[in-house]
C-alpha cells in the first residue's frame, strides 16, 4: 500500500503588529511566521472517496471529522483541479485547538501539499485555494519564515536569523477564538514591524485580558534562565521562548508546570 506523509510544522508569530482594518472587515497586520520542526501529521494512501481518520493526543477535542479543515482542502483541490479519484487521510493530532500555532491552518496546508504529490497535479492549485481556507494557509504552506502583509497572507520570504534556535512552547489548556481577540481590537496602531525582536504581539494584551493565564505563562517563561524571547503567538493562547542554548530549554522544559502543555522543539 502506497503511504505518502507530510508534516504539519507549529506556526508562530514571532512579532504580530495590527496595522488597522481592510476592506472585508479583516484587520492588516504585519507578522513574521516562523515554523518549528514538530507539529502535526498528515499521512495519505490512494482511494475511490476522500475521508479523514484523526489520532493522537487532541483527537477529542476537534469536532466531527467533515467540518475538519484538512477535508475542506482536500475537497477544494479535488474540485479546483478536476481530480477523479479520491484519498484515505489520516490525521495525528499532536497540536492543540485553537491555539494560535496554527494546527488547523498547518494541516491544512499539509493536505494541500500531500494531495498535489499524490495526485501529479500542478502546485498552483494548491497555491489558489490556500488563502481561501484562512489567513494563515499561505504561509503554513510554505512553511519557511516569511513575512506577512495584508490579512496575513501577502508573503515574501525572510531570513530571521533564528534557525536551529531551540524554543519552548507552553498552552495554558485554554482555547481561545482568534475571531473574537481581533474584535476587541481597539484600533490603536502602535506602527509598522521593522526588527521584529524590537517588535510584539499586539494581540497579546486583549488575549491576557480575555485568559489571565496567559499572563502567567508568559511571566513563567520571562524567568527562565537563557529565554532571549518571550512573546504570544498569533491570537494566543500558547506563548514561546527562544532559548539562548538546547541545555537551558531541556531545563526549562522539565520545570514548566503539570497542567500546561508544552512543545521542547526548534526552528527550522
Ligand atoms: C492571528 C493569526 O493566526 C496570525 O498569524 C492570523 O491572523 C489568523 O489566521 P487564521 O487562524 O487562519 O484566521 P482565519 O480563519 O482566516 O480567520 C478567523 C477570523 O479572525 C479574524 N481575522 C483573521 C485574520 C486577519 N488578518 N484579520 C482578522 O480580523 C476574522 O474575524 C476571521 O473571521
Ligand atoms: N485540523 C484542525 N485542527 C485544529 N482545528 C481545526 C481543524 N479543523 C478545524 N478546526 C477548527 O478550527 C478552529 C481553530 O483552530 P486552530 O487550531 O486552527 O486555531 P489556531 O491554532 O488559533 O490557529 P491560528 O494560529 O491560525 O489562529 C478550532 O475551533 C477547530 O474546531
Amino acid at each position: 500500500m502506497m503511504e505518502l506523509v507530510e508534516p504539519a510544522p507549529a506556526k508562530l508569530n514571532l512579532a504580530l503588529h495590527v496595522r488597522g482594518k481592510l476592506p472585508d472587515g479583516r484587520h492588516r497586520i504585519e507578522t513574521i511566521f516562523a515554523f518549528c520542526t514538530d507539529g502535526d501529521r498528515l499521512a495519505v494512501t490512494p482511494a475511490d472517496d476522500l475521508s479523514l481518520k484523526i489520532s493522537g493526543p487532541f483527537v477529542s477535542d476537534l469536532g466531527s471529522s467533515d467540518e475538519n479543515l484538512a477535508l475542506r482542502a482536500a475537497q477544494a483541490l479535488q474540485e479546483r483541479a478536476g481530480v477523479k479519484g479520491g484519498a484515505a487521510l489520516a490525521l495525528t493530532k499532536n497540536l492543540p485547538v485553537a491555539s494560535g500555532i496554527g494546527g488547523g491552518s498547518a494541516d491544512a496546508a499539509a493536505t494541500l501539499r500531500l494531495l498535489t504529490r499524490l495526485w501529479a497535479i500542478d502546485p498552483k492549485h494548491a497555491a489558489a485555494i490556500a488563502p481561501t481556507l484562512g489567513a494563515d494557509v499561505p504561509a503554513c504552506l510554505l512553511s519557511m519564515t516569511a513575512r506577512g502583509d495584508g490579512a496575513g497572507d501577502d508573503l515574501q520570504l525572510t531570513d530571521a536569523g533564528v534557525s536551529g534556535k531551540p524554543v519552548l512552547l507552553i498552552n495554558p489548556r485554554v482555547e481561545v477564538s482568534t475571531r473574537e481577540v481581533f474584535a476587541r481590537w481597539n484600533g490603536e496602531d502602535k506602527g509598522s514591524l521593522d526588527d521584529w525582536r524590537d517588535g510584539r504581539n499586539d494581540l497579546e494584551p486583549i488575549a491576557t485580558a480575555m485568559v489571565p493565564l496567559v499572563g502567567a505563562v508568559l511571566a513563567w517563561l520571562s524567568v527562565q534562565q537563557g529565554a532571549e524571547v518571550v512573546r504570544m503567538s498569533g491570537s494566543g493562547a500558547t506563548c514561546f521562548a527562544l532559548f539562548d542554548s538546547e541545555e537551558a530549554r531541556d531545563a526549562a522544559s522539565v520545570a514548566v508546570p503539570r497542567e500546561w502543555w508544552k512543545l521542547a522543539t526548534y526552528l527550522r
